[in-house]
């Protein structure tokens, strides 16, 4: 089994605490990936679950066993890294075989072995070239083709996909989706910082923080569904970082809890949010928050100046002035009629709306439109 289980996990480097209280579980034949900010240990975690760094605290389990102790090379895991460092002398078919042979595997096993992952990765007809010879995608595939034949438990990658062009990293992310669903027994375990890469990969994303020092929150801000940590985030943190362009903010206080909604007195006017009330009183300070794609451009009671545009074709961005405050938000909308300077009516609907409590965390949305919003 390829379950992996992190308990507590803990990681100092000197007095300095880069991952505090890590719980994390990571089912058979899952693919999971981590995100966050520069810094916050995304790398440092990959790592541990490697062996290639250990713990200061906390236990690490592959399916039933402890492996805090165990060698790297006794997990059963392979690792693909950034570069691809591939032995330039030989051959692809060679570089993939290299790792193979101290296994002492028949010839004939050998071979079909590198067979099924050169079909997998599309890489058959360049199995008698040297790397010189390839494009950096080609290259990254050899090097995830030389960790497949391994035939490990667990497959981790290091931001496989930071050195390719634009182009080149969508065409891998969709090879390495396919492979995953190819390869249902086997776990992966995906470090990123690219939003896009995160949503389209994981059936799980896991997004750290950085430790702050001055508070005791754990390093995992939240674990989910790609969806559920966009419609669902758990705190104001996980909020702000999933979503692009990010989500606007609004501090005020609470005028009013309802059945199922708050009404909300921010600077230059009031604003309602579709949330459970529970644990809030009238006057307590919270911030509300909606994502530019959400904001209705074209009606309603609020206004606001457009100071910049960004035309990207699909939709535009608009960069507005408002009488709120902060007096400026991006609201993304379909029309490309706006002009620079123009004033244009827009809402805020209850529904899209999020709020979070004076210590940033999410209440829970009552009227989420899941198929719309
Ligand atoms: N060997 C080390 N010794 C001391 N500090 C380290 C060491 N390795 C990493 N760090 C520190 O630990 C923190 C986490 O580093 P890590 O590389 O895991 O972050 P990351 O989330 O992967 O960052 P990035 O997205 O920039 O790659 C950083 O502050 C880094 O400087």
């Amino acid at each position: 089994m390829s379950h992996i289980q992190l308990k507590g996990l803990q990681k100092k480097f000197g007095d300095t605490l880069v991952l505090s209280d890590v719980d994390l579980d990571i089912k058979h034949g899952e693919f999971c990936v981590f995100i966050g900010p520069s810094g916050c240990g995304k790398s440092t975690l990959l790592r541990i679950i490697a062996g290639l760094e250990a713990p200061t605290g906390g236990d690490l389990f592959i399916g039933e066993t402890r492996v805090n102790d165990v060698l790297p090379a006794k997990r059963d895991i392979a690792m693909v890294f950034q570069s691809y460092a591939l032995y330039p002398h030989m051959t692809v078919e060679e570089n993939m075989a290299f790792g193979l042979r101290h296994l002492n595997l028949p010839a004939g096993e050998i071979e079909q072995r590198l067979a099924t992952a050169a079909q997998a990765l599309n890489l058959t007809n360049l199995l008698k070239r040297k790397p010189k010879e390839l494009s950096g995608g080609q290259r990254q595939r050899v090097a995830i083709g030389r960790a497949i034949v391994r035939k490990p438990k667990v497959f981790l990658f290091d931001e496989p996909l930071s050195n390719l062009d634009a182009a080149l990293r969508v065409k891998t992310r969709v090879e390495i989706a396919k492979l995953h669903h190819s390869l249902p027994d086997v776990s992966m375990i995906y470090v990123t910082h690219d939003q896009v890469e995160a949503m389209t990969l994981g059936d799980k994303i896991v997004l750290l923080r950085p430790l702050s020092g001055q508070d005791d929150l754990p390093s995992v801000a939240q674990v989910g569904h790609p969806l559920e940590l966009y419609h669902h985030p758990a705190n104001r943190f996980v909020a702000g970082f999933i979503g692009s362009p990010a989500m606007n903010f609004f501090e005020g206080t609470v005028r009013a809890i309802n059945l199922s909604s708050v009404e909300v007195a921010v600077a230059g006017g009031e604003l309602s949010a579709s949330v459970e009330g529970a644990g809030l009183t009238e006057g307590a300070p919270v911030t509300l928050g909606i994502r530019p794609e959400h904001i209705q451009v074209g009606s309603g009671n609020l206004s606001g100046k457009v100071m910049h545009l960004e035309p990207l074709g699909e939709h535009t961005y608009l960069h507005l002035q408002t009488s709120l405050s902060p007096a400026s938000l991006i609201a993304k909308t379909p029309r490309e009629d706006v002009k620079l300077g123009e004033t244009v009516a827009f809402t805020l609907p209850a529904h899209a709306m999020h709020l979070f409590d004076a210590k940033g965390d999410a209440h829970k949305r009552t009227a989420v439109q899941e198929a719309t919003v």
